[in-house]
């Protein structure tokens, strides 16, 4: 696009909301969200040259934000990344100043991956605005990937990439951590539903991470290291039952649930209704069901919408894996 027409275009990044850990893979196994109603479950960005810089923050959440710019974690991706664009030799006469528009769709503390969200759109955003403005994307999408796990730890207290990941990348993903390969995509059954209920309260992701005990038994780290190997192994052989028998969260869940009224009611209801899995998104309160079939996803949907929702704020999707993971628009 030329210099004259991205004066006069925005460009508008989504990034979908994601499931942390899934149970069995604390820290290393995340997986995007995609409503199957179309309902949109995930942060935008909208990015438009301006005189200069500032945030505008906009959407169902953002006066649960803190109001001053400068803490919103989309103001530290652009300077982090305007940074990078200067050490990278771009003079900084030659970097417009932008004006950033966030649309926080996402609840804050959710265990939706709701700061992910913002930072993949943001630094995904700007990456395809710079590959636009300059010619060439600045960053390849796994050097992006680094720095969104750099910025989601200045958040949560520690560098882990299963919300990013599975966000900007989509599907399900596996953290390799290597520094040529940030994360994995692995094969999904497309016949599976999540049913993801957010009760409407919040669990900030640096409290759910310090009730956690710093060592792992042996019995469970043995447990851990079987299920998540095993579960690979079950996807990539299409073994459905093999799978979802491996999904139980032996690291976080046994101290964690005690932080989400009615979650062990949610399990029983959905395990007795059909479901093929059941746990704690992330690091709660939302919840999520595995179910292999349409019927049971909405009996569950439905239940954990009556009676797992504690107030206004909550709901509950009926979800799909989201395989793109973060796109732009333009306008
Ligand atoms: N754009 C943003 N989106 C979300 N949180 C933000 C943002 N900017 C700053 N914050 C701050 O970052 C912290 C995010 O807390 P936390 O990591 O518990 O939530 P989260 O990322 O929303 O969690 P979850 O992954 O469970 O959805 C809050 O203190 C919030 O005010
Ligand atoms: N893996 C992280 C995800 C946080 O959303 C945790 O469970 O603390």
């Amino acid at each position: 696009m030329s210099d004259v027409n991205m004066k006069n275009s925005i460009l508008r990044a989504y990034a979908p909301a994601s499931i942390g850990n899934v149970s069995l893979g604390f820290d290393l196994l995340g997986a995007a969200l995609k409503p199957i109603d179309g309902s949109l479950l995930g942060d935008e960005v909208d990015i438009e040259i301006a005189e200069q810089f500032s945030l505008v923050v906009k959407g169902r959440f953002a006066d649960k934000l803190p109001p001053d710019a400068d803490s919103n974690i989309v103001t530290r991706c652009y300077q982090h990344f305007i940074a990078e664009l200067e050490k990278q030799g771009h003079p900084k006469n030659a970097i417009p100043a932008l004006k950033m528009t966030l649309h926080k769709h996402l609840p804050i503390g959710s265990g939706l991956g709701s700061s992910a969200s913002s930072i993949v759109a943001a630094l995904f955003g700007l990456n395809q605005f710079f590959a636009e403005y300059f010619g060439k994307a600045p960053f390849t999408d796994n050097e992006l990937l680094l720095v969104m796990g750099e910025l989601e730890g200045q958040i949560s207290g520690s560098v882990h990439y299963d919300n990013v990941a599975p966000c900007f990348l989509g599907g399900l993903t596996l953290m390799a951590e290597h520094k040529e390969q940030i994360a994995l995509q692995l094969p999904m059954f497309e016949n599976w539903y999540w049913v993801s209920c957010y009760s409407g309260i919040n669990v900030s992701t640096a409290a759910a991470r310090d009730i956690l005990p710093k060592q792992v038994a042996m019995p469970n780290t043995i447990q851990f290291g079987r299920q998540l190997a095993v579960f690979v192994d079950a996807l990539y052989r299409k073994d459905e039952k093999l799978a979802a028998a491996m999904m139980l969260d032996v690291i976080a869940e046994p101290y964690r649930k005690s932080l989400l009224p009615k979650f062990d009611e949610s399990r029983t209801f959905s395990e007795q209704h059909g479901a093929l899995a059941f746990g704690i998104s992330g690091s709660g309160p939302t919840v999520f069901a595995v179910c292999d079939n349409l019927e049971n996803a909405k009996i569950i949907n439905q239940w954990l919408t009556d009676n797992y929702i504690q107030n206004d704020t909550g709901f509950s999707h009926i979800c799909q894996l989201d395989t793109s993971g973060a796109s732009v628009s333009h306008s």
